[in-house]
């Protein structure tokens, strides 16, 4: 866990970005994780311009200039559910610095950022074995090229992916917990 996650202070329920490169785990953790804090989910994948999506099945990596846009429209979204329900979760690779202070500054409250980190070999297995996805495992080392680890002074608690998802998910709660105030806390 970051210096800087243990200042946060959610206002009234948890706003958490769940990251990592593509395989990572983001959409099945970050649902979970949604569910168990009763905040909706939003998925990043969702928010891709149908030119996006195409250019990354053609294995071609999206460039800062593809993913500007794309990070306005989902940290709005977001903004919009933590304005209205008090929290909310999205998976989003947010894999550069930059990425995610855009993304902090287009919230405008706390948030904190959920790692999944790991290995090349469970990263390409999962991507290989996963069924009807449009990011093919080609495209995973630009992914891990492009990744920034969130540094000490960012609101970040890494979690590794070599566990199985409940456990993924207990691990998030109890370090989301402490931020939460009382009657914000998930049931
Ligand atoms: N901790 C885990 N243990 C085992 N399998 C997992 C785990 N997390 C995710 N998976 C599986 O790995 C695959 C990739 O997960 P998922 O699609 O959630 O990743 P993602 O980060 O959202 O990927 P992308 O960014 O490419 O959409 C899925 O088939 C998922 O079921
Ligand atoms: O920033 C990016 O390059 C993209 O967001 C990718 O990470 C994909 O959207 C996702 O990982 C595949 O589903």
């Amino acid at each position: 866990m970051s210096t800087a996650v243990s200042r946060v202070r959610f206002e009234r329920r948890p706003v958490v970005i769940v990251m990592g490169v593509s395989g990572s785990g983001k959409s099945t953790v970050g649902a979970a994780l949604a569910a168990r804090l009763d905040v909706p989910f939003l998925d990043a994948d969702d928010y891709h311009p149908p030119a996006s999506v195409d250019k990354m099945s053609r294995g071609i990596p999206l460039t800062d200039g593809d993913r500007w846009p794309w990070l306005d429209a989902l940290g709005t979204a977001m903004r919009a559910r933590a304005d209205a329900v008090g929290g909310v979760i999205a998976g989003c690779s947010a894999l550069k610095r930059a990425y995610r202070q855009r993304l902090r500054d287009t919230l405008e409250v706390p948030v904190v950022f959920v790692v999944l980190d790991g290995g090349r070999e469970t990263l390409l297995a999962r991507m290989t074995a996963r069924p009807d996805h449009y990011m093919p495992p080609s495209l995973l080392d630009s992914q891990r090229a492009d990744l920034e680890r969130p540094t000490d002074d960012e609101p970040a608690v890494s979690l590794s992916i070599e566990q199985d998802v409940d456990t993924l998910v207990t691990e998030a709660l109890a370090a989301l917990a402490p931020l939460t105030p009382a009657a914000g806390r998930y049931r």
